[in-house]
């Protein structure tokens, strides 16, 4: 038996049954184990003043080092990108759609939102790429779950809120998208659209039975992606957007990452291509070329 430890929202619920499927499938016999977050219990306050999107995992973590679950299901944009001693991603899944969309009021795009209208996202990374488009569109801080968010559309409460196109593909609530967005506009966060299945280290029979469930592209695209989060986080607190991508080169395939960093006077954005076996190399050069022009 597979204890498979999840949050309780109904995204987090659809991506742990994803994933608890998948492992049946396999043969194998899965519990689901909800546990309760800090960043759930609190739907309120910025997630910067409860302690960072670690606010979600960090629960999960300590019942993985407890023993009282064996795997679990994160978002892996939620993952914080310092290792924990003891534990690791045990498999990444093929990744969904990695794109941002826009749910917007009367089936809108961003270009025929009108100048003064006001989108809902409380992400750094969002905000300041939808600003630097220099359209006039406002942005202002909103918490909560997917369904959440989309009832302020609804509701008339904001013009339209970005979300990721993966967690409406998940809940089945593609139908309300008005738009999705070109990354050349709005770049993804690091990891957005892929799970990580995180286990103990040591948990061989686990590992083992998590194998078959890696998808080796999505693991080196979020590798370079994660890694170039890391190598910024040392040296800046600016919003950071990136997504790589497995591209055919002219000498086999190799690893394209493209990355976009927030300053106070716009977007920097900048891309570089690698080798697929090295993607740590990637993130680590395209973070330090996008902080040495800073
Ligand atoms: N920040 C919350 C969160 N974490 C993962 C997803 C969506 C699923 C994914 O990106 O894999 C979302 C919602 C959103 O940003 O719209």
């Amino acid at each position: 038996m597979i204890r498979l430890g999840t949050r309780r929202s109904k995204l987090a619920t659809a991506q742990a049954t994803l994933v608890a499927d998948a492992l049946r499938d396999l043969g194998h016999e899965v519990e689901l184990i909800p546990i309760s977050t800090t960043g759930d219990a609190d739907k309120v306050s910025p997630v910067e003043q409860i302690g960072g999107t670690g606010i979600y995992v960090s629960a999960l973590r300590d019942a993985l080092l407890a023993g009282d679950i064996d795997i679990a299901v994160h978002s892996l944009k939620d993952l914080p990108t310092a290792p924990v001693d003891g534990l690791v991603i045990g498999a990444v899944p093929v990744r969904e759609d990695p794109r941002d969309v826009l749910v917007a009021r009367d089936g809108l795009t961003l270009g025929e939102l009108p100048h003064g209208a006001v989108i809902g996202t409380g992400a750094p990374r969002r905000s300041a790429q939808i600003e630097a488009l220099g359209l006039g569109i406002e942005c202002t801080g909103i918490r909560g779950n997917v369904d959440t968010r989309i009832g302020l559309v609804t509701d008339g409460k904001v013009d339209a809120v970005v979300l990721a196109r993966a967690g409406l593909a998940r809940l089945g609530r593609l139908a309300e998208v008005t738009e999705t967005l070109d990354p050349i506009q709005m770049l993804p966060s690091p990891g957005q659209g892929a799970l990580a299945v995180e286990c103990r280290a040591d948990d061989t029979d686990v590992l083992t039975a998590l194998a078959p469930l890696e998808d080796a592209a999505t693991r080196a695209a979020v590798t370079a992606e994660r890694q170039m989060l890391a190598t910024l986080e040392a040296g800046c607190t600016a919003p950071v957007g990136a997504l790589a991508e497995v591209v055919e080169g002219e000498d086999g395939p190799e690893l394209w990452l493209r990355g976009a960093l927030g300053q106070e006077d716009g977007v920097r954005r900048l891309s570089a291509n690698g080798p697929v076996d090295d993607p740590v190399a990637l993130g680590r050069a395209l973070a330090n070329e996008l902080l040495e022009r800073t």
